[in-house]
């Protein structure tokens, strides 16, 4: 069992670190990674790539929308973030951060009232209605939130990426954005970047 750092909840706090742009930008091309486009489940990805999966949960809780989470949300005055970092065989891979409005904690079918360490994913996916908009991607350079993040978890100053995807189920909406860090594919790819 891994045991895991101690990380302060929320880890994002502050907007404007992310540059969303969806993935017909020209600049697109020269990132083309599976990783971010990929339209399955990220954890059932993860859990093919290694022997074992974790689920760190930093939080989940009432915090504040960033402005451009509102966008995707609709004019929420408050809504549900979760914050995880996914481990692989002892090893940190994502940062997810998911934003969801109270409907949907209390639509029972979704089950996220009582998620705690297991993987949003495994609800999510098995919901008949499913529906998963297209992915924005964006950069993380080393002095965003999370690219201090990388850098706590012992690794070298890197510029990072994510993406970031709304799933409706159930009339409810939920945002999802994964970073890839520390010892994931992607985060070492790109380390010099
Ligand atoms: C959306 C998924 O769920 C994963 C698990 C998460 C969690 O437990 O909070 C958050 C984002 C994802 O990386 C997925 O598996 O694709």
């Amino acid at each position: 069992m891994t045991s895991f750092p101690d990380i302060t909840f929320p880890v994002v706090t502050t907007g404007g670190e992310a540059a969303w742009q969806h993935t017909s930008s020209e600049h697109w091309s020269r990132l083309a990674s599976d990783w971010l486009l990929d339209p399955s489940s990220l954890t059932a990805k993860l859990k093919e790539q290694c022997q074992q999966f974790q689920v760190q949960l930093l939080g989940q809780r009432e915090a504040p929308l960033l402005a451009d989470e509102q966008a995707w949300l609709g004019p929420q005055k408050s809504c549900i973030v979760r914050e995880v970092i996914l481990w692989c065989d002892g090893q940190p891979w994502v940062f997810a951060r998911s934003v969801f409005p109270f409907s949907a904690l209390a639509q029972q079918q979704l089950r996220l009232e009582d998620l705690g360490t297991k993987p949003l994913g495994e609800h999510l996916f098995k919901q008949p209605d499913l529906t998963r908009s297209a992915v924005e991607v964006s950069s993380f350079d080393p002095h965003t939130k999370v690219g201090q993040l990388h850098q706590q978890l012992g690794f070298p100053s890197a510029t990072l990426w994510g993406r970031r995807s709304r799933f409706t189920a159930a009339g409810q909406h939920v945002l999802v954005a994964e970073v890839f860090i520390g010892a994931s594919p992607l985060a070492q790819e790109y380390v010099n970047d």
